[in-house]
């Protein structure tokens, strides 16, 4: 042996989610700092590489960590709030009510751990967000070693944390600033709500300082067909191609939700390399409706998947969301071939990192990319036999049989404990905080 590395971690299995070498049966891979330095069989590894610190893996599938790429971290606090409404109503009637009267840097800290506890507890590891205070999001995130992208937001009306578009604009470019290049873990970028939520003029703002600052920009975009009505009524055109037009495609592009876009959206989609994240439980509890991802795919659209806030899904597992993602076009389209097991395991893992722009960082075990990986135990007789692994991940296996989560190299999840964060102490706090939100709404 010659090679002395950080960790070696193993897996009955490792699902690289490379093209050329797929599954690797009874691998390993070797970790040096934040990066993979090696993919292989046992032996090969073992024959080269030397640690102290071995991860093993019996009974166990070892993959890239999943990317959640549409979230609102902190509405963990809301979880349950308001169910069963269309979007509209839920949003205007409920959410930006509470929003205003119980948000506030502390609601960000303790929301945002319980979403950081809950998403490393599931496997993921890499998140896109999109809520007020991104700073006080930015520091729980550095703390518990989660990958980020973490926009600031923007509206043409109050908001928490600011008193209308001039304000969040320029808290926003602050926190671009603040953050940018700061952080290896932690992505800045901007995210103004919505084409009916912000102005053409504060749009065109907004996307020209994304493009001027090379960072992402994130946007939840035809999301419902009220959306397509608005946008008619007010610009006579349709939600796609008004964000093109108004230049919110010239750079990292990450447009959520993508429900009601139609055939000529679809093909400015591919030309703009626009990345869509799919948010399949949001759209069917709100009844936005069933985004057209087997066209956009055929199409050569780069699309990852989200889970939305925990106000509208009510959860932050992306498990869930691979699974509803690989059944309901089925139905949909007629087509049981339809988004098959590994299209909807590489919409959460290589295809989802490409999406939001962090393809070159994550996504993939091969070498020279970061060491962002789970260990999913197969151990429970609730998923004996396994013919294929890949069916298992999609069809089987659920959050609670994830045991291992590593980021940047570092461990933040042993033996199915979260070592980054107080699971309790996270629990006690998001108890007490929803006694405050119980009381602010009752006044
Ligand atoms: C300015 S970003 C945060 C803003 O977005 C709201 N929100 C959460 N989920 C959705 C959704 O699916 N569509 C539109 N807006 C959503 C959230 O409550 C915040 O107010
Ligand atoms: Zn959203």
């Amino acid at each position: 042996k010659d090679v002395q590395v950080d960790s070696i971690v193993y897996g009955d299995y490792v699902v690289t989610m490379m093209p050329e070498q797929a599954v690797i049966k009874d691998g390993a891979v070797a970790v040096l700092g934040n990066n993979i330095v090696a993919v292989g069989s046992r032996t090969a590894i073992d024959k080269k590489y030397s640690t102290k610190q071995k991860i093993l893996g019996t009974g166990r599938i070892l993959m890239p960590g999943l990317i959640n790429g549409h979230t609102h971290s902190p509405m963990t606090l809301l979880r349950g709030f308001a169910d069963d409404l269309d979007l509209m109503t839920w949003l205007q009637d409920y959410i930006f009510p509470v929003e205003s009267t119980v948000v506030n840097e502390d609601f960000i800290k303790v929301g945002s751990e319980l979403a950081c506890w809950e998403m490393i507890r599931s496997g993921t590891t890499t998140f896109v967000d999109m809520y007020f205070y991104a700073n006080v999001t930015a520091k729980v995130v550095q703390s518990c070693g989660l990958r980020a992208i973490i926009t600031g937001v923007a509206l043409d009306f109050p908001i928490p944390g600011s008193t209308g578009w001039d304000q969040s604009f320029n808290d926003a470019v602050a926190f671009v600033e603040q953050w940018q290049g700061k952080h290896e873990r932690i992505t800045p970028g901007f995210g103004p709500h919505a084409p009916y939520t912000v102005s053409p003029e504060h749009l065109k703002q907004i996307a020209a300082s994304a493009q001027k600052m090379s960072v992402p920009l994130s946007i939840h975009v035809a999301e419902s067909a009220a959306e397509t009505d608005i946008i008619q009524a007010r610009y006579k055109s349709t939600p796609v191609k008004h964000i093109v037009d108004l230049g919110l495609a010239r750079g990292n592009l990450i447009a959520a939700h993508m429900v009601h876009p139609n055939v000529d959206e679809i093909n400015m989609l591919v030309e703009h390399n626009v990345g869509v994240i799919h948010n399949p439980t949001s759209n069917l509890k709100l009844a936005s409706g069933i985004a057209p991802i087997s066209q956009m795919l055929a199409q050569g659209v780069r699309i990852g998947l989200g889970t939305d806030g925990a106000a509208s899904n009510n959860d932050l597992d992306l498990w869930e969301e691979m699974r509803l993602s690989a059944l309901i076009h089925k139905v949909e389209m007629k087509d049981p071939t339809v988004i098959p097991a590994l299209t909807a395991l590489k919409m959460a893992t290589s295809m989802g990192a490409d999406a939001i722009g962090l393809g070159d960082v994550t996504g993939q075990l091969v070498a020279g990319k970061r060491a962002d990986m789970i260990q999913v135990s197969f151990d429970s007789p609730r998923l004996a036999p396994m013919y294929d692994v890949v069916s298992h991940l999609v069809y089987a296996i659920d959050a609670s049989d994830v045991v291992t989560s590593m980021v940047s190299g570092k461990l933040l999840m042993q033996a199915g404990k979260v070592l980054t964060l107080d699971g309790k102490r996270v629990k006690a706090a998001a108890h007490a905080k929803s006694e405050v939100i119980r009381q602010s709404i009752k006044q």
